[in-house]
């Protein structure tokens, strides 16, 4: 078991940009006495290149530069979407599928016009609503923490499985989250309370993985 890394520090250092995820981990973080700052209260540190090829790589990638930057320990958050009928993609590419900078509405655009242009359709029935699954996709979050005092990382992953429907459900959450229908919920992921979310989502998964290998139990 590893030390808590966390213990004295009332603030944690979470290396994005992301408004959604600071709101996700601030939400979790919170039960647990700590705030959250992100990459917006430290405008000075320089645009970190997110060339990983896998998750793991790019949280990395962005845990040690922030920490590095800081002199305090850094947790970072790399996700995305895989989607079976597109193989995988966008993958590590999810934020810029629509290009560099691209807004979650673009995004998501792109994703059904791919999925479109493939024909893509599950041989499942249609939604109450009358909207179509189109394919299997999972979300996928990689979290590492990295000490800069001693160049180590923990590193937890976690997964959550779902179906990409033509039309959106909700407007909570942020990125793909519109798209994505969970079928064992019979609701959307944009339909979920941060909580709920947190309860099932990649991120509450890996964030709870996370603080078992700190020795933190919550609940
Ligand atoms: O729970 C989620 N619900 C919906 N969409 C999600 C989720 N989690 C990740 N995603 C999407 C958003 C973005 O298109 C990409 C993450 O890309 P990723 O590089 O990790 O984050 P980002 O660039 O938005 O912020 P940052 O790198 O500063 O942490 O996957
Ligand atoms: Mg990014």
């Amino acid at each position: 078991m590893t030390r808590n890394w966390l213990e004295g520090h009332d603030t944690v250092v979470v290396a994005t940009k992301n408004a959604g995820k600071v709101k996700e981990f601030a939400h979790a973080l919170q039960k647990l006495g700590k705030a959250v700052v992100s990459l917006h209260d430290y405008p000075s540190i320089p645009d970190i290149v997110e060339d990983g090829d896998t998750f793991a790589a790019n949280a990395r990638l962005k845990a040690k530069a922030t920490g590095d930057a800081l002199g305090v320990p850094a947790l970072a958050d790399d996700s995305g979407l895989c989607v079976d009928a597109l193989e995988g993609r966008p993958g590590v590419y999810s934020a810029r599928y629509a290009g560099e900078g691209a807004a979650d509405s673009a995004n998501n655009a792109k994703l059904l016009q791919e999925l479109s242009q493939i024909g893509a359709a599950l041989a499942e029935p249609e939604l109450s609503d009358g909207s179509k699954p189109l394919s299997r996709a999972q979300f996928v979050c990689a979290l590492a923490l990295y000490d800069p005092a001693t160049g180590e990382f923990i590193e937890a992953e976690g997964t959550v499985d779902g179906i990409i429907t033509d039309r959106p459900h909700g407007d909570g959450g942020f990125g793909y989250d519109p798209l994505f229908w969970l079928p064992q919920l019979g609701r959307g992921m944009a339909e979920l309370s941060k909580e709920e979310k947190g309860a099932i989502s990649h991120r509450g998964e890996a964030l709870k993985l996370l603080m078992t290998k700190l020795g933190i139990h919550n609940e």
